[in-house]
């Protein structure tokens, strides 16, 4: 049965744009939870009857906003709840934490403004990012001279250790051929000794059967008689071999080894065998007789004969001929006396040395040596920039990636070309016949393409690592790995005129191989006393003209690669978009960035959730809350930490007034983040929420101080707002560009202190702050003074040329503020900027952050609470990711009533002192015990201070009290008291 009062009371009239902050609002404020019940039940209805049809719906902002706001940052902030709700606006009101006022000390600086006019220009600039960082470029490479110009020597070193080789090998000499020179050299007979395995075939072709047998029956019969035409070829018609043996190399080689005759019925067995022997490769000289006509006519005394002869050696053929002739004569004509001498002679030469190129095809992996050790550079180089979070650093100074990787690309394209320049100039002086036989732009394309494929490959083998040391041991194993597999690859290869059009294709995919192969070719071409390729010769070559095309399509096929796994590979830094990224219509399609596309989101983000909404109306059904017509703030917290219990997220006040604040189209600030969130996913199943739902705004002239204890996500709430983290959820804009639609024109309005110094350690301090103004559009004159001006501010003065390798802790720091601070950005991130400094260049960095805080937007992550107290304007508290309270100093004191802390020592552990205390100051909260140290916050006005003093005076002895003291409670005492018992939020 329902409650008689409940039938008579209306539900509570829910506006259709309510958003869920708006709402959790109305739990606060609701004195009849059942009538709200109701009414949250009625808008879900009507909620999903409508949400097919009403999709332009605006949220409604309050008719009876208080909202004023100025030219300056003052105002203050309204309520947000409709008109027809119950709420008691009093209660709102009476909590201060909605004001928002800017720092006395951001009032008294804009007078420093004036006498320094620093022109501020952030548009994105094609001309001043290139610029910018091929003079950074230039200058890391000069301080990295030595490396460099290793890097140059190498192809000298390489050749001059070919050269050595080459002077240490003794050149062949040829002795001329002629006794004296004048005459002409002798007539060589052949030399027909020890001759091995001719094939005999008694076939004829043409008449398609065998040569009458009669005739050349006898032939046959060797094996067994050792009679015949056969004996003759091979007893009676040897040529003694003069004596000395003269060396004719020209003449070719002759038989060692003695006959064996066999006999084929079939040409085709002949021909079989003959190609196995060859195919084989026996290393036996092999002739083969085929008779294809014999007529022998005693009477008259001829002999005419058709007997094909095979060789496997040209240059013998003569010799056979010889042979085959004198033992048809002596055999068949029974002309012992004939003898046909087939005599050859070499053209005459005089003596020369033959001087052999050490880079012979078999040595040619020195050409790979000499051009890829540069590689490691091009690894490596990446690599630094990654693993030193370098280039977020330069993301987040609004630097476009593509720029990034074409001047990359250009500077190792420079420093390659130098290195062949340097090598081919060298390769000239020492005469090397790759060089000087081959037609220069044959080869120089090929270096040219080599070294555009290399960088491109370089490029895309660095985005699988992340450490410069790994990388460099990796590449230099690669190089020696590929130089000398690649050597005996392409050997056997090129050796083997058998090797699949397939199997060179794939193995030349590596830019290495491919790039041997082509200097083997070439190398072939100028061998003995060859002329070496030209690009008449190339066109007809069966290899070269692939092998360019080859390396120019690895070029584009490692380019491209590289670049999608950029956009793709998960490193712990970078917005990475999906594997199939382009076929998502929101890569092409660029976003509407109107404020009512901001809106629209945010109520489809509190929509998004439909558990918490079911758990709310849970909630309203289940809890029979007591009717609190005035809710003082501990009561407000009491209740958030009550529905947080039962698992219904609630926001405190201070915290959601920022919400609707933020949300409010009457928010001009200059920093907006809304409904931020990111989460981490720690293991398969797990994912651990690092920032939950984090709203905010900065105005020009604030400063926001983040506090928390460790791991409350505030280094990544900066790292998403400066776009090294994609947020999982929620977005933000800086000076009206939206981070996840127009980051690189947010990160161009940003400057970021990060919590670790992100610099190059062999540049100096001057060139750090010139590359990052030079980023923000600054040139000439202008960026020489302003960087003056900032080493001044952070007395770099004197170190600016020093490598900042040697700077202290200290400098490094103030160096890292004076970079974020550099061209006047909207908005200054800052991670703990004093961490790790003396108190004397603490005071720089407050001094400095001071002086800049009119003219921008302030975030500052710090665990020092003194920096807070002094800097920040207003102060957000995160734990677990999610906002704990967020207002002013004062307020937030005030708030969590801890007007003072008392501190009391006792000399034993249980002196009784506690019970002392709370028996005294029944308010008394107990912060923290370390040993027989306990510490107490006190809220205000509760008890008189003097009354304590009195009683712990007269009590010193009866508990032990070695030591106490009491003092107003600070920023600490806030951060300990909003953060007591807070669950986290892992899932
Ligand atoms: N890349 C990451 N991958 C996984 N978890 C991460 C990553 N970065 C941060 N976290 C986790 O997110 C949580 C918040 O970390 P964060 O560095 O933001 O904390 P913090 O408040 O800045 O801490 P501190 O004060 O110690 O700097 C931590 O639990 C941390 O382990």
């Amino acid at each position: 049965m329902e409650d008689s009062n409940n039938i008579e009371k209306e539900p509570i009239s829910i506006p259709k744009d309510i958003s869920l902050s708006q709402l959790n609002h109305l739990v606060f404020q609701s004195a009849d939870l059942r009538q709200l019940d109701r009414g949250v039940t009625q808008y879900i209805q009507s909620d999903i009857s409508n949400s097919t049809t009403n999709t332009d719906t605006k949220p409604t902002q309050p008719d009876d906003s208080k909202v004023t706001t100025s030219t300056t940052t003052s105002f203050q902030a309204s309520n947000t709840t409709s008109s027809n709700l119950p709420i008691e606006s009093s209660s709102s009101s009476s909590i201060p934490i909605l004001e928002r006022k800017p720092s006395l000390i951001s009032q008294s600086s804009k007078t420093s403004e004036s006498s320094f006019a620093i022109p501020k220009n952030h548009n994105f600039s094609f001309f001043n990012q290139f610029r910018a960082l091929f003079l950074k470029s230039v200058a890391y490479q000069k301080r990295q001279y030595k490396t460099n110009l290793f890097q140059a020597l190498v192809p000298v070193l390489m050749i001059s250790i070919m050269a050595m080789i080459q002077i240490a090998t003794p050149p062949e000499v040829h002795p001329d051929n002629t006794y004296p020179i004048s005459l002409p050299p002798p007539f060589v007979p052949p030399f027909l000794v020890n001759y091995t395995v001719p094939y005999i075939l008694n076939w004829n072709d043409d008449e398609g059967g065998l040569v009458d047998s009669n005739v050349i029956g006898e032939c046959c019969q060797l094996p067994m008689t050792k009679q015949g035409f056969l004996n003759y070829i091979n007893n009676q018609n040897q040529i003694e071999l003069p004596t000395p043996n003269p060396n004719y190399p020209t003449l070719g080689m002759f038989p060692s080894n003695n006959f064996t005759f066999q006999q084929y019925n079939s040409r085709d067995e002949l021909d079989e065998i003959t190609y196995d022997q060859s195919v084989n490769d026996i290393g036996e000289f092999l002739f083969s007789l085929l008779f294809s006509n014999l007529e022998i006519n005693p009477s008259t005394n001829t002999l005419s004969s058709n007997i094909l002869t095979l060789s496997n050696n040209t240059l013998s053929t003569t010799a056979i001929v010889n042979l085959v002739h004198n033992a048809l004569y002596k055999y068949y004509l029974q002309s012992p006396n004939i003898t046909l001498t087939t005599n050859l002679k070499e053209f005459p030469f005089s003596s020369y040395s033959e001087r052999k190129d050490m880079i012979q095809p078999q040595e040619n992996f020195w050409y790979l040596f000499m051009l890829s050790f540069c590689m490691v550079i091009f690894v490596s180089n990446v690599v630094y920039e990654k693993e030193n979070r370098i280039r977020e650093s330069m993301k987040m100074a609004g630097l476009r990636m593509r720029i990034y990787w074409l001047v990359q690309y250009l500077f190792n394209f420079t420093l390659y070309m130098i290195i062949v320049f340097v090598a081919i100039a060298f390769a000239y002086i020492l005469k090397f016949r790759f060089f000087t036989q081959t037609e220069f732009s044959v080869y120089f394309v090929l270096f040219v393409l080599f070294g555009m494929t290399q960088i491109a490959f370089s490029f895309f083998i660095s985005v699988f690592f992340s450490s410069v040391y790994t990388s460099t041991v990796v590449s230099f194993i690669y190089i020696i790995f590929t130089a000398l597999s690649s050597n005996l690859l392409n050997n056997a290869f090129i050796n083997n005129p058998d090797t699949s059009v397939a199997t060179f294709i794939i193995t030349a995919l590596v830019p290495h191989v491919a790039f041997h192969r082509a200097v083997s070719y070439i190398s072939i071409a100028y061998i003995g006393n060859s002329p070496g390729l030209t690009w008449q010769k190339i066109f007809s070559h069966h290899q070269m003209p692939s092998l360019y095309g080859l390396l120019f399509g690895e070029f584009l096929i490692f380019g491209l690669l590289h670049q999608y796994l950029e956009m793709v590979v998960t490193s712990s830094y970078g917005v990475k978009h999906h594997p199939l990224f382009f076929l998502q219509k929101s890569f092409w399609v660029e976003k509407d960035n109107s404020s009512e596309a901001e809106q629209i989101q945010q109520k489809e983000a509190d929509k998004a959730n439909p558990n918490l909404w079911k758990r709310f109306v849970n909630y309203v059904n289940n809890i029979d809350r007591p009717k609190e017509q005035h809710q003082t703030p501990q009561d407000q917290q009491t209740n958030v930490q009550e529905m947080s219990d039962i698992g219904i997220e609630m926001l405190p006040l201070d915290v959601m007034e920022e919400r609707n604040f933020t949300y409010s189209p009457e928010n001009k600030s200059l920093v907006k983040v809304f409904n931020l969130t990111k989460d981490f996913q720690i293991s398969r199943k797990k994912k651990l929420r690092a920032v939950d739902n984090l709203t905010f705004s900065i105005d020009r002239g604030q400063c926001m101080g983040i506090i928390g204890p460790n791991s409350a996500g505030k280094t990544t709430s900066l790292n998403v707002l400066c776009g090294l983290y994609s947020p999982t959820f929620g977005s933000a804009s800086i000076d009206g560009h939206d981070i996840t639609r127009h980051l690189e024109l947010a990160q161009q309005n940003i400057g970021v202190c990060a919590q670790y110094d992100i610099l190059w350690s062999e540049m100096n301090g001057r060139e750090h702050l010139q590359f990052y103004g030079r980023m923000k559009n600054l040139t000439g004159e202008t960026l020489t003074r302003i960087v003056d001006k900032s080493l001044a501010e952070v007395m770099l003065t004197e170190a600016q040329y020093k490598p900042v390798r040697s700077y202290s802790g200290g400098m490094k720091r103030r160096l890292s503020l004076a970079i974020a601070l550099i061209g006047s950005p909207s908005a200054i991130l800052l991670d703990e900027p004093s961490s790790g400094v003396d108190p004397f260049s603490r005071r720089i960095v407050w001094d400095v952050i001071n002086s800049y805080k009119h003219k921008c937007a302030i975030l500052l992550i710090t665990h020092n609470m003194d920096e807070a107290e002094v800097l920040c304007d207003r102060i957000c508290i995160v734990h677990h990711g999610k906002t704990m309270c967020i207002g002013r100093t004062t307020d937030l004191k005030s708030r969590y009533g801890a007007g003072y802390t008392l501190s009391i020592t006792t000399s034993t552990k249980d002196s009784g002192i506690h019970e002392f205390i709370t028996e005294m100051i029944p308010q008394a909260q107990l912060l923290h015990e370390i040993a027989q140290n306990k510490t107490y916050a006190i809220p205000n006005a509760c008890i008189r201070l003097s009354t304590i003093f009195k009683a712990i005076q007269e009590n010193k002895e009866r508990f032990s009290i070695t030591d106490w003291g009491i003092a107003k409670s600070g920023l600490e005492d806030v951060l300990l008291q909003s953060t007591k018992d807070k669950p986290s939020s892992l899932k």
